[in-house]
């Protein structure tokens, strides 16, 4: 069940998988591994010879011209054990970081002596090793209840293994997979009868039911269709397949295709670009560099940076990060043209060792800006006061966007400019970028986008670079072009998450009642600063507790790295999972519940949070007291305290988290465009926000068709444009959806303004065609556009929603593995538009952040700062087995939003600030197992991502405490 998934084990075959690893021997084949530990033999042959050879042999034998024919795969004999293990970063299709298959026979009087040579097969070790064959030599005739045999095989298992670098993971975590996992073959040979009860709890793996979930909200039938949980307008053709994207819209005349060629090192300069054997190549058009760019070489345009940094289009010699694309290669096809990219040729010149993390940019005083820093009090006078102090620091990783649509864009030069089709989440940046890169005024410039396959803020300044190329390229040929990245380039080339580092001290007096909090954030803003957030992470950072004394300080640390950008909650998430960290701290510290430290810190309405904003709509304590109830969190952590305490080798952890998160809807605007065709009464909206799954198309129509009094399928929306929704903002902030709906909401309040004196000449209640037929007769304007935008009188958030998640976790402590039982996450949504849109919100938002605690990791190559998990090979975002089995949202009842007219509340990225709550359960499964192993009683930090390896490690296993 380990293997790839159901579709991929009903379509790969058995003699494929071992001919792959025949080519590449690096590679933890599973097929391999078991088939190996079974004893199988195959059948190799040609036209005329046929030979049966062990796996091991097959491995070395040539196979040119040669086919497997057949497998054969012995009995299993009398008193045989035979055991395979997989352990892997996520759930399904996944490589294993190891995998064993076991298998020895038993005899002697108490049927416990290994009676001949086991079978010790292990994958993932080397590229050499696939037996432990010295440990299979020890055991020959060892009785295994017997006193040293468990430890002396252990002790020869662990000299003859010896990982070597041919995998991301580390040797030390590899090694003590190996022993562990043997162990585990160990135990169930013995068999349960022969052990003490809280080793048996080693036996059996985690076992995932069938997934359920529960979805509980409130509607109003009276204000139907509005608030109605029905399903997106787009989901039949999305479903069936029919759906258009930006890559889908057919191929025009004359269209040709581009690709990006990327520097492979960071920290140097291009030598040279040789052209001459892609030039040669099938398909082949033309190379461009920076020298072909008719416009700026620049791509950026103003976003949150004070002074909006230049980021080259195309390097004109400079390379900051692996990835950047010096060239852009033309073909007839997209295949041609990736392979075109492939052949040119790059030398590099002024090597330099690239910073590559946040602690080396400190190292090298790298950053992009002066220290910001914000004080609330009198921080160091109550830290120094305060009964307890602690201090520490704890990061987290980058994250993609893996969005299910690479980056791509079609342009198309017209006789009075350019048509560009971007898959972006800001038409007015895709306008600006194009405009600059080509010098073509933006009046000439129109842009659209239909909808996104994902965006998740990776296609707001992520889209801007393989826009501006592709119009380069389009100006330059005088064709169509399309450039549709494919994923490789698009994880290396393009932005994602920023890593982020704190350290704090922090002050508490004896309840845990915090005092001061010191609070020295780095953000790792990669090569260009484009996307600082420090200054308005103040804002978040507090999350629901109230504090008097902060001190904060944040640093843009410069990197060789891409430049990083917004992805959903973006450093949002970091200072909310820092702060809930320093809770847990707090906790450790004093012998308490984390969830106690976290209710007696909560605001109050009143209080005023770090960033000078005082609370008028604060009901985090109801909520967190109803959630705890609903979710019956203080019998669950009883139960799970007995569990923890009668198991030594599985561990449970629960924990709650609370969630504020400030909603900002001043800092945008986007205009609304709705029209009423006379012919038959059909109304066509555009708004200025993007369509990428959120359901943005559905909630406005249903806000049209609830204020015009109309069907549902009398509104058709179109294509986001910067025609009719010029200069709009990017699709972001979690508040483009209320603040399209309002605009619409406005714009129909309006047409209905002017056809109410119509209506009521024919009688107060005409057929609506018949209603909008007599409006066009008398000259009634049937179009309107608002432009939706309050500019903040504050720096302050329009309002907050508020959230509680409570996680619970099941771990395996000898391998790391994990098992998300169940998640409760009741969520302040306001009066929902959609319910059921909105609930689909909060769980993908809470799943998209599960990738980012758990398993989402980047690793670059030291030497040449090139990211080696480019690709589903190595980066693993969450599958469906990944997800809580149990998975109930509530939606809070009663709960409209009195600053927004709509009454709605932001959803796309709050609750993805409560997914750590997985990792704070991970965290408690990992210390019952670090106070078992009687080493480590402390805090300990656990960063994210809490991967499998990671979780393994620090619950302190040691081979030499093993025992049955
Ligand atoms: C999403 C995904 C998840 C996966 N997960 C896992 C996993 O968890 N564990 C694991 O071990 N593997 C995994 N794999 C690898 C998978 O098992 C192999 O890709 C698959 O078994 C290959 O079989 P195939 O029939 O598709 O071979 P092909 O890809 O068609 O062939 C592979 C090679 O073998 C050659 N070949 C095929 N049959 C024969 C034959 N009879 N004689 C000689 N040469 C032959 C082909 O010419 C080709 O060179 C995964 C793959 C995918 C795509």
């Amino acid at each position: 069940m380990k293997i790839g998934n159901v579709s991929v084990r009903n379509v790969g075959s058995w003699a494929g998988n071992l001919m792959m690893k025949h080519a590449h021997p690096e590679f933890p084949s599973d097929v391999f591994t078991i088939m190996e530990a079974a004893g199988a033999k195959v059948t190799v042959g040609t036209r005329h010879v046929r030979e049966t050879v062990g796996l091991v042999d097959f491995l070395k034998m040539g196979m040119a011209g040669k086919l497997i024919l057949s497998v054969e795969i012995p009995a299993a004999l009398p008193n045989e054990v035979f055991k395979t293990y997989k352990i892997m970063p996520r759930a399904q299709n996944a490589h294993a970081y190891v995998n064993a298959g076991f298998r020895l026979r038993l005899g002697g009087q108490d049927k416990m002596s290994v009676m001949e040579k086991p079978s010790l097969v292990f994958g993932g070790i080397s590229k050499t090793m696939d037996h432990a064959v010295a440990t299979e030599d020890f055991l020959i005739g060892k009785n295994l209840l017997e006193d040293g045999t468990l430890q002396g095989a252990l002790s020869v298992l662990e000299s003859e293994l010896k990982p070597d670098d041919s995998s991301l993971f580390s040797p030390e975590y590899r090694k003590s997979l190996a022993s562990t996992l043997f162990y585990k073959f160990y135990l169930s040979a013995v068999g349960r009868d022969h052990l003490t009860e809280p080793v048996r709890s080693a036996l059996e793996p985690l076992v995932r039911p069938v997934s359920r979930g529960e979805q509980h909200f409130q509607t109003k039938e009276s204000e139907w269709p509005l608030r109605k949980p029905v399903p997106k307008t787009s989901a039949r053709v999305q479903a069936s397949g029919e759906a258009m994207y930006t890559n889908d819209l057919p191929q025009t005349s004359g269209e040709v295709c581009a690709a990006l060629v990327t520097s492979t090192v960071a920290n140097c300069k291009v030598g040279t670009l040789d052209f001459s054997q892609a030039m040669e190549m099938p398909g082949a058009i033309t190379c461009l560099t920076a020298k072909d760019i008719k416009g700026e070489n620049n791509y950026n345009v103003p976003f949150l940076a004070p002074v909006t940094p230049k980021i080259e289009v195309l390097s004109s010699g400079e390379i900051l990060h692996a990835g950047q694309p010096l060239a852009v290669v033309i073909a007839d096809t997209q295949s041609h043209a990736d392979a075109m990219a492939q052949a040119v040729k790059v030398t590099y010149t002024d090597l330099k060792p690239p910073i590559l993390t946040i602690q080396d940019a400190i190292a090298a005083e790298s950053f992009h800006y002066p220290v910001f820093e914000l004080v609330k009090g009198d921080p160091k006078g109550a830290l120094a006061a305060a009964p307890h102090r602690i201090s520490g620091e704890v990061s987290c990783d980058s994250q993609h966007h893996f969005y299910m649509e690479t980056q791509a864009c079609r342009c198309a030069p017209l006789e009075d400019g350019m048509e560009v089709q971007s898959a972006t989440q800001a038409t007015d940046f895709v306008q600006n970028s194009v405009a600059q890169a080509t010098g073509i005024s933006a009046h000439r410039l129109y842009v659209s986008v239909k909808r996104l396959g994902g965006g998740f803020g990776g296609k707001t300044l992520g889209s801007l670079l393989p826009a501006a190329a592709c119009a380069v390229a389009a100006q330059n040929v005088n064709r169509p072009v399309r450039l549709s990245l494919n994923l490789g380039t698009n994880m290396e080339a393009i932005t994602k998450r920023a890593p982020y580092l704190l350290k704090y001290e922090a002050g508490f007096d004896d309840d845990g009642k915090l005092m001061a909090v010191v609070y020295n954030l780095y953000e790792d803003n990669g090569s260009s600063p484009q996307c600082a957030f420090i200054p308005i992470l103040p804002a978040f950072t507090d999350n629901a507790y109230s504090c008097p004394n902060w001190q904060f300080t944040g640093q843009t640390c410069k990197t060789h790295t891409v430049p990083t950008t917004m992805t959903r909650a973006p450093g949002l998430s970091a200072v909310h999972f820092f702060t809930e960290h320093i809770m847990e701290h707090v906790a450790k510290t004093l012998n308490k519940d984390p969830t106690d430290v976290r209710r007696i810190n909560m605001f109050q309405n009143g209080q005023t949070t770090l960033s000078g904003y005082t609370l008028v709509d604060c009901n985090i304590t109801t909520l967190w007291d109803d959630l705890l109830a609903s979710a019956q969190f203080k019998q669950r952590k009883q139960e799970i305290e007995v569990f923890n305490k009668e198991n030594r080798w599985k561990k449970k952890g629960l924990s709650v988290v609370p969630c504020r998160y400030s909603a900002f809807p001043g800092f945008f605007r986007f205009t609304v465009f709705v029209a009423i065709y006379h012919t038959d009464g059909s109304v066509v909206i555009t708004h200025g926000g993007v369509e990428m799954g959120q359901g943005i198309d559905t909630k406005v129509s249903q806000v049209a068709a609830a204020t015009l009094g109309v069907p549902m399928e009398t509104i058709h929306v179109m294509s986001t444009n910067s025609l009719t929704s010029p200069n709009s903002s990017d699709t972001g902030g979690s508040v483009t959806s209320e603040l399209n709906c309002q605009g619409v909401l406005e714009c129909c309040r309006r047409l209905n303004e002017r056809m109410d004196p119509i209506r009521q000449e024919m009688g107060g209640s005409p057929k609506w065609a018949e209603l909008i037929n007599m409006c066009h007769r008398k000259g009634v304007d049937l179009s309107e556009k608002y432009m939706e935008h309050h500019p903040p009188k504050s720096p302050h958030p329009a309002y907050n929603s508020w959230g509680v998640t409570c996680t619970e976790v099941d771990m395996d402590v000898l391998t790391g593995e994990r098992e998300i039982r169940r998640a409760d996450i009741l969520f302040d949504c306001g009066e929902s538009v959609n319910p059921a849109l909105d609930v689909g919100q909060v769980e993908g938002a809470f799943v998209f952040g599960l990738g980012y605690w758990l398993t989402e990791k980047c690793v670059y190559d030291k030497d040449t700062g090139r990211l080696l998990t480019n690709g589903t090979w190595e980066y693993k975002p969450p599958t469906t087995k990944d997800i809580p089995v149990d998975l109930r949202v509530t939606l809070l009842p009663d709960a409209p939003n009195p600053y927004n007219v709509i009454r709605s509340k932001a959803v796309g990225e709050p609750p993805l600030l409560m997914s750590c709550s997985a990792l704070f359960a991970l965290r408690q499964a990992v210390q019952s197992a670090r106070e078992d192993s009687g080493l480590g009683d402390d805090f300990f930090r656990l960063d994210g991502p809490a991967t499998v390896e990671v979780c393994h490690q620090r619950c302190l296993v040691d081979s030499s405490s093993f025992t049955l």
